[in-house]
């Protein structure tokens, strides 16, 4: 069964296209992730699909309703947390639970109950009566995610669910993302620029850039497809290595950030020969790392660029959503 159905789907704001022909289906039950860096159409993606933005062109079916001509039928079937918090600081966890509830006129004692059930699983019954504003970041994200599951959705939006949290926190909330889509079933469909977030969650990734699917599938088949073995280098002579390294097993070489990534058959094998080469052409090498490829080497693979080049984007972004809270 299709949970959602997209088909040429583009947004463009003015000249600028942000989303592009995208195309893609999703399975009821699936965890389904949009890989990019910032600015890639992540966010633009899902903003249609919850129809909280209106497409330019094309077409996309969430829960078999058509998302144009039926938007309140698509908003009653998900649920939806964005990257900007929306919590009331000022009331307590349960009081937002309960007003979300009365928003989607869920009757007092059903609602009282999901209310218990759902602060239970994201273990915040303890803290029920405490004030949002004395709430560490992983814990309004648990309640907010929480509250986007109060009218039962069948398909979860999650944008950048972990953005900004320490690795603990984001592992935690790792686990509650999977037990949501084990336990209930709940298809979700989460946009991240981390990389270990989407291999850890995700059956099926969409790799996305400038607006654009550029490669999709599970985070293995991903992996394969870049195929045998990553040799990092870093050196001086980076550009130069990237540009002249060849050898029948060597399928392909990316410089990036003063290092170059050689994929290449079988490092163990060829490893020696490739140091020895280095050393015929005289490149001065300060380290050499072996693994096996990774969804950045995915990335890097198909546009030439890695997705961390643009995280310090992402960081300085929350300190300014932040001090725009603060003031
Ligand atoms: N309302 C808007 N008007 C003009 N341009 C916009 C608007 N919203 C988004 N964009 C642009 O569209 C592009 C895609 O933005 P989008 O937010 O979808 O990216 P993203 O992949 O979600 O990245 P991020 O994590 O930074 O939000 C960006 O270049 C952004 O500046």
């Amino acid at each position: 069964m299709t949970a959602i159905h997209v088909e040429n789907l583009t947004k463009r704001f003015g000249n600028f296209t942000a989303v592009d022909a995208i195309s893609f289906d999703i399975k009821k039950g699936e965890i389904f992730g949009l890989l990019g860096p910032n600015g890639a159409g992540k966010t633009t993606t899902i903003s249609m699909l919850s129809t909280l933005l209106e497409p330019t062109s094309g077409k996309a079916r969430v829960n078999g309703i058509d998302i144009q001509k039926d938007q309140d039928g698509v908003r009653k079937s998900i649920g939806i947390v964005f990257q900007d918090q929306s919590l009331d600081e000022e009331l307590t966890a349960w009081e937002n639970m309960d007003f979300h509830g009365r928003l989607y006129r869920i009757p007092k004692e059903i609602r009282e109950e999901r209310i218990t059930d759902l602060l239970h699983l994201v273990e915040l019954e303890d803290r029920k009566e405490s004030l949002v504003k004395t709430f560490s970041g992983g814990m309004r994200r648990r309640l907010e995610i929480a509250r986007g599951l109060l009218h039962e959705p069948s398909v979860l939006f999650l944008d950048e669910p972990t953005l900004g949290l320490d690795p603990q926190t984001r592992n935690h909330l790792w686990e509650y993302i999977l037990t949501l889509n084990q336990t209930k079933g709940i298809t979700i469909i989460l946009t991240t620029h981390y990389m270990d977030e989407a291999d850890r969650l995700c059956g099926r990734i969409a790799i996305i850039d400038q607006g654009k699917i550029i490669a999709m599938d599970t985070p293995d088949e991903l992996k394969d497809r870049v195929g045998g073995d990553v040799v990092t280098v870093s050196s001086p002579d980076s550009e130069r290595i990237a540009a002249e390294i060849s050898a029948p097993w060597i399928f392909g070489a990316e410089q990036h950030d003063g290092q170059v990534t050689i994929r290449l058959q079988s490092a163990e094998e060829h490893i020696t020969e490739l140091i020895r080469l280095f050393g015929e052409r005289g490149y001065a090498i300060a380290s050499v790392s072996i693994h096996k490829p990774t969804l950045e080497d995915v990335f890097l693979h198909y546009t030439g660029k890695t997705i961390r080049e643009d995280e310090a984007g992402a960081t300085d972004r929350i300190r300014m959503r932040m001090m725009g809270r603060r003031h």
